[in-house]
């Protein structure tokens, strides 16, 4: 049973078979301050000072993605990158969201959190 953003942050992601219900998502979301579940998925946008700052960040995460096998969508702009997470292979292929999706949001956030020079 994940409860805390620490649980999290302790699992690794694996292939997903099964969604997760509407309301184990929404529990698991308030496990993530400034993320939200819109549209089916889960998504934050984050905030940088320049464009070298953003792209750092979206590298930071593309290491992250291939090393969890699980990959977000994401939107890039100068001072933003809106990252979206769902699971593809659930729902019989239809897409969802995945305890996977929660997982790497959790880390996307530490990355975030982890640059010694302000956003
Ligand atoms: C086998 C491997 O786990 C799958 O192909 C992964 C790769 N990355 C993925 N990323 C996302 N966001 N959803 C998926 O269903 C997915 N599937």
């Amino acid at each position: 049973m994940i409860s805390t953003h620490a649980d999290l942050l302790g699992h690794n992601c694996h292939p997903a078979k099964d969604a997760l219900s509407a309301d184990e998502a929404a529990r698991l979301a308030l496990l993530l301050p400034g993320w939200s579940l819109e549209d089916g998925k889960l998504v934050r946008t984050f905030s940088f000072n320049n464009y070298y700052r953003t792209m750092a960040f979206v590298n930071a995460l593309a290491y992250l993605s291939h090393a969890e096998d699980h990959h977000p969508e994401m939107t890039v702009t100068y001072k933003n990158c809106i990252v979206r997470y769902d699971t593809h292979s659930v729902n019989n292929g239809q897409g969802g969201l995945s305890i996977n999706d929660f997982i790497c949001a959790a880390k996307a956030g530490l990355l975030f959190h982890s640059a010694a020079v302000k956003q």
